[in-house]
């Protein structure tokens, strides 16, 4: 027998396919890849719209149900999931101005945004008529969105914390007279009958959701981007003029800007000439702007900008949604 045997070959995978593939350069930087373990909160259960929102713009993501924003928020900065999702504004109700407020108080930031066609059905326990029900329950916002359906039908509202937990409190209550305002998907999960669809006021519902992560996207200019943006004035007359020109003047379109007063300093005291001192209200600026921080002319709107602020962020730079 010689001292050297001839190794055998070892069969590490019978299925060479099943061999973790090597990164490319793509990899890196594709945002529509493997989403299926992608984990994001939201507020609210199962059927909300704000998951429809999530799974819209990861349609293999897992989502994690939140009782509150601000859990929702927190399970992304400690780790317990990738992203959050947050309804910011609603082309009927406006902008959703605690949610402004929650961008500020936390450190993420904004990666993708989602405008979804939010049509209202009026769900009912199974077998009742729509002219049975005398009360429904559902979100503030999809109340408000439904008023004058609402009071055509003569049925009085009451609020829950979401859509969704409103069909699953009708479905659990088993009572006739009581419905919900909730999306179809709620109606599946929680076993209700769909007694009308699309009954908000307005046929073009469309709530804008943001998606938020603890790492920011790295802005490019291969799409149309948006970024968004916080900021506080100096005082003095003429600030917030010039603050807008700065994207007037580099031909930037702004998409959206939004007031809201500063918390912990709602006033200042502006030093009047002769006649003392006034108090006014401290406020900060939320914008959009249609470029990406990769572009110079954002830079520089940005730089030019500080000249007349106090206090600025960058909340985010993402990909605009697009009509597909
Ligand atoms: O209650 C839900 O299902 C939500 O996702 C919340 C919410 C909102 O806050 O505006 C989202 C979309 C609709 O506009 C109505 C309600």
């Amino acid at each position: 027998m010689g001292l050297v045997q001839e190794a055998k070959p070892v069969a590490f995978h019978r299925d060479l396919s099943m061999l973790p593939k090597p990164l490319s350069a793509n990899s890196l930087y594709s945002s529509a890849g493997d989403d299926s373990k992608v984990r994001i909160s939201f507020q609210g259960i199962p059927g909300a719209y704000s998951e429809t929102a999530a799974l819209e713009a990861y349609p293999n993501c897992e989502t994690v149900p939140c009782e509150h924003f601000e859990t929702a928020f927190q399970a992304a900065e400690l780790w317990l999931v990738d992203k959050a999702v947050l309804p910011i504004e609603n082309s009927v109700g406006g902008s959703i101005h605690r949610n402004y407020d929650l961008l500020l108080r936390h450190r993420l930031h904004i990666v993708q945004e989602v405008h979804l066609p939010v049509n209202h059905c009026l769900l009912g326990v199974p077998g009742v008529n729509k002219e049975e029900i005398k009360r429904v329950l559902s979100h503030p916002q999809a109340l408000d969105q439904c008023v004058n359906s609402l009071n055509d039908l003569g049925i009085q509202r009451l609020s829950a914390k979401d859509t969704a937990t409103a069909a699953q409190t009708v479905a659990s209550s088993g009572k006739k007279d009581v419905g919900a305002i909730a999306s179809v998907r709620a109606a599946n999960i929680y076993g209700l009958d769909i007694l009308a669809e699309n009954i908000q006021d307005d046929a073009n519902n469309v709530t804008r959701f943001l998606i938020l992560s603890r790492e920011p996207m790295i802005p490019r200019t291969d799409r149309p981007y948006k970024t968004s943006i916080v900021f506080s004035l100096e005082e003095g007359p003429g600030v917030l003029f010039k603050a807008l020109a700065v994207f007037a003047l580099r031909s930037i379109n702004l998409s959206k800007i939004e007031s809201r007063p500063q918390r912990r300093r709602p006033l200042r005291v502006v030093d009047g000439s002769n006649n003392g001192s006034a108090k006014s209200f401290d406020y900060l600026f939320y914008i959009d702007f249609e470029a990406s921080m990769a572009e110079i002319r954002a830079q520089h709107a940005l730089g030019h900008l500080q000249e007349f602020t106090s206090f600025i962020r960058v909340l985010g730079c993402y990909p605009m949604d697009l009509v597909r």
